[in-house]
């Protein structure tokens, strides 16, 4: 197997071997060799020789590229939907849209670069004022491996329309679909260097996380991983750092007339693409009143209804199998550590198939518990909490290190004006599921879920640093010297 790009050439990895299954069936789906140090070296100096005639291209040349790249997109898209589904197990349907989502990016990060960077001009008295922006050089990108096509893909596209090369280390689940994508852009006629392509396991992510070499590394995965990467470029405040990571996401109810239609946003938040998105509902907040008691019945009978299923199963499930067995045995520890701490299982979250990442949607009551940690469940388990006072459910939601997405489900508008005003999340949403974020807005979170680098719409703020320069086509005596000045 290709395994890494480096100046646009395909190369075998000298690190060690592994490879990605189809966790709906076990399939071996890509098996290759990490790149070893010295190969992740390699990439770097690729970057570093590509970057300046790539940042000295007028900006028009590059989007040619970029948009290049969005028709290989829109050509391939059933081909590469089908490569991400066989390697994470998510449904078909749901893969066609991350492709979507990675051809819209190019145009939304064409119109990002201009409103975010580019360059304005402000006239002064006998000079130009202007603020134009430079790229960083040489940025390492890191993705995970829930949206493995679309979220490295928000780094990729504004970090090299700004002018910066890349060095790429997909993660070590996905590496099918990050071999696929470079493909693509070979086929967009990248140039050399421009975006390298290492693959491996954690050695091969420290020794570019660590490379002297690189001007910043953005990042999209685990908050455990994203702080291990903070503590590493502490004392580097010259090097760009932006991290995407996770969430301890509340859901609220209060009053909705419309029981079945709170039911469906509570599961588009809860459990599509099996609860692995950043942005899922952990919490969720559920009053104790005959409304929470009704809307509550439903999403228990709704949920035991989802249909779970394969990648390519004709009739398309909502749910696919998780990214792989040990992820979906994760899930059945983490409900069988609640239960230990006296959870009640509304729902009970079980392995379907030995062997693969298939699970059942999970709905777990955690009123009664007093001690309950603070970490991300990454897997279709909603935690209900019952409460009787808003400003209590809300001080609650906010008792997290987290601060990614948050919502209220409720008919009242000054309950959600209150809501907006207390909770503390970069992604916050009203009658409608907290998944499912437009790439047309910021995208980021507070506390541990990110650094204040937002992503999406603000990628461009940290592909590029701004430069403010006051310009006259002359050198002049002002007509009037400061101050204990004098020059004949
Ligand atoms: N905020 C956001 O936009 C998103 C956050 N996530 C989070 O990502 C997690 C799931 O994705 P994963 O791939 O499991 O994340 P992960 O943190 O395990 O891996 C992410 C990337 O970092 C690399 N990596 C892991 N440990 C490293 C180390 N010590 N040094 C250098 N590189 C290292 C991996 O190889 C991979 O390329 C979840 O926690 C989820 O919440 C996922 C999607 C979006
Ligand atoms: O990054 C973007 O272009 C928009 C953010 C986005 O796509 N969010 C998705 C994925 C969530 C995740 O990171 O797992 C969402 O909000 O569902």
């Amino acid at each position: 197997m290709n395994t890494h790009l480096i100046n646009n050439q395909w190369h075998v990895g000298l690190g060690p071997a592994f490879e990605s299954i189809n966790p709906s069936n076990g399939d071996g789906v890509w098996h290759g060799n990490g790149a070893n140090a010295e190969q992740v070296d390699s990439a770097v100096k690729a970057a570093r020789a590509a970057q300046i005639q790539w940042a000295d291209k007028p900006l028009e040349e590059r989007i040619v590229i970029l948009e290049s790249f969005a028709a290989q997109l829109k050509e391939h898209s059933e081909e590469f939907a089908t490569i991400i589904a066989r390697e994470t197990g998510k449904p078909l349907w749901e893969t066609r849209t991350e492709v979507g989502a990675m051809t819209g990016k190019v145009a939304i990060s064409v119109k990002a670069y201009h409103e975010r960077t580019g360059t304005t001009e402000n006239p002064m008295p006998g000079a130009k004022a202007f603020i134009r922006h430079k790229p960083h050089g040489v940025v390492a990108i890191f993705g995970p491996y829930n949206f493995p096509g679309h979220l490295p893909n928000g780094h990729i596209v504004p970090a090299i329309l700004a002018g910066n090369t890349v060095i790429f280390k997909p993660s070590e689940l996905t590496p099918h679909v990050a071999e696929f994508t470079l493909s693509l852009w070979l086929k967009a006629g990248l140039p050399a260097g421009v975006i390298n392509l290492v693959q491996g396991e954690i050695e091969t992510g420290k020794a570019l996380a660590s490379h002297k070499d690189i001007d910043g590394l953005f990042f999209t995965g685990s908050s455990n991983t994203g702080h291990l990467l903070h503590k590493q470029f502490a004392g580097n405040p010259g090097k760009i750092l932006a991290l995407e990571m996770g969430g301890n996401n509340p859901l609220i109810v209060k009053n909705v007339s419309d029981v079945s239609a709170a039911v469906h946003d509570i599961i588009q938040s809860g459990f599509i693409t099996s609860g692995q998105r950043c942005t899922c509902a952990r919490r969720l907040f559920i009053e104790k009143s005959l409304n929470g008691d009704a809307i509550l019945e439903k999403l228990i009978s709704a949920t035991k209804n989802i249909v779970v299923d394969d990648s390519f199963a004709t009739e398309q499930p909502f749910m696919g199998a998780m990214i792989s067995e040990k992820a979906a045995l994760g899930m059945v520890t983490a409900q069988n550590e609640l239960v230990s701490k006296g959870a009640q299982i509304l729902v009970e979250l079980k392995q379907l198939k030995p062997g693969t990442g298939f699970v059942s949607p999970g709905i777990i009551d955690v009123t009664s518990i007093t001690d309950m940690p603070d970490e991300e469940h990454f897997g279709p388990l909603v935690k209900v909490y019952r409460y009787t006072d808003f400003d209590n459910a809300i001080i609650e939601a906010n008792n997290t290190s987290f601060g990614l997405s948050a919502g209220l489900l409720a008919d009242n508008e000054d309950d959600y004006t209150h809501f907006l005003k207390r909770i503390r999340a970069g992604i916050v949403n009203w009658n409608r599921p907290i998944t499912g974020a437009s790439s047309a807005a910021p995208f980021g979170g507070i506390g541990a879920s990110g650094n204040h680098r937002a992503s999406a719409y603000y990628a461009a703020d940290y592909c590029a640093y701004p430069v403010a320069s006051v310009e006259s086509d002359t050198v002049s005596l002002p007509k009037t010297l400061a101050p204990g000045l004098i020059i004949e």
